[in-house]
């Protein structure tokens, strides 16, 4: 049911592809916005740490394949489960666009106070482009948006919506690890983190002020 919880449904589409008929499973989801942020009274990202069920289930399938193969039988369950942090990714702060009356611009400025705690006009994002996200089983469409922060924009703790289900850690990297961050495979984190920050280096780093 945890995974059914994220999703308005999932369906066994079938498809015809030069007379073969194929089979495939799609899921139906929102699309979605995500934002760089930069914080410039400090010279940092600020990003997310969440737990993500379908990381934590791929790191169970590789630690323990073995639940796997026994899920049709009863009484399928781990001895000794692995630590939820082997779920928690580092992730761009993003939310799912299911408010209809309200622009990408308005949803994305709701999430970055909800996850970070920071108010930022709607009018102060800028888009730096969309594409689509997870294009093997959903293929909606996936926004980013760039905002600049300072420190006196901050008027919460964020942390995302406790009543929701929601745990989300904000944390700060600073600017000068960015790529080292970006290219660590031991840090968990999405495409968006690392398009992000090399994002940043080609179109932002080059006009900040020189220290
Ligand atoms: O760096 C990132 C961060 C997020 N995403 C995607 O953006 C989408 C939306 O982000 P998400 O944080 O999942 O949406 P929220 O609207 O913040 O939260 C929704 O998803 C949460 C986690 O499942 C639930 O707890 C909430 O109730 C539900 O509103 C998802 O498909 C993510 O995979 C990326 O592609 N890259
Ligand atoms: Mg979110």
């Amino acid at each position: 049911m945890l995974f059914l919880d994220c999703l308005d449904f999932c369906i066994r589409n079938i498809l015809s592809f030069n007379g073969t008929k194929k089979v495939w499973d799609c899921m139906r989801t929102h699309d979605s916005v995500s934002i760089l942020i930069f914080n410039t009274s400090r010279q940092c990202f600020v990003v997310v740490k969440q737990f993500r069920p379908a990381v934590y289930m791929c790191e169970v399938e590789r630690h323990c394949p073995q639940v796997f193969q026994n899920q049709d039988k009863e009484n399928c369950h781990l001895e000794d489960p692995l630590p939820a942090v082997v779920g928690v990714t580092y992730e761009l702060c993003a939310g799912i666009v299911d408010k209809p009356d309200l622009s990408l611009e308005e949803v994305a400025r709701e999430e970055i106070l909800e996850e970070c705690g920071y108010c930022v006009p709607a009018t102060d994002l800028r888009k730096i482009t969309s594409y689509r996200s997870g294009v093997g089983v959903t293929g909606s469409r996936h926004t980013l948006f760039y905002a600049e922060i300072t420190d006196q924009m901050k008027t919460g703790k964020g942390g995302g919506q406790p009543e929701e289900g929601e745990l989300i850690e904000v944390v700060e990297i600073p600017l000068e690890d960015s790529m080292k961050f970006a290219f660590d495979e031991s840090l968990p984190k999405t495409p968006g983190v690392i398009f992000g920050f090399v994002w940043f280096q080609n179109n932002i780093a080059p006009k900040l002020p020189k220290k």
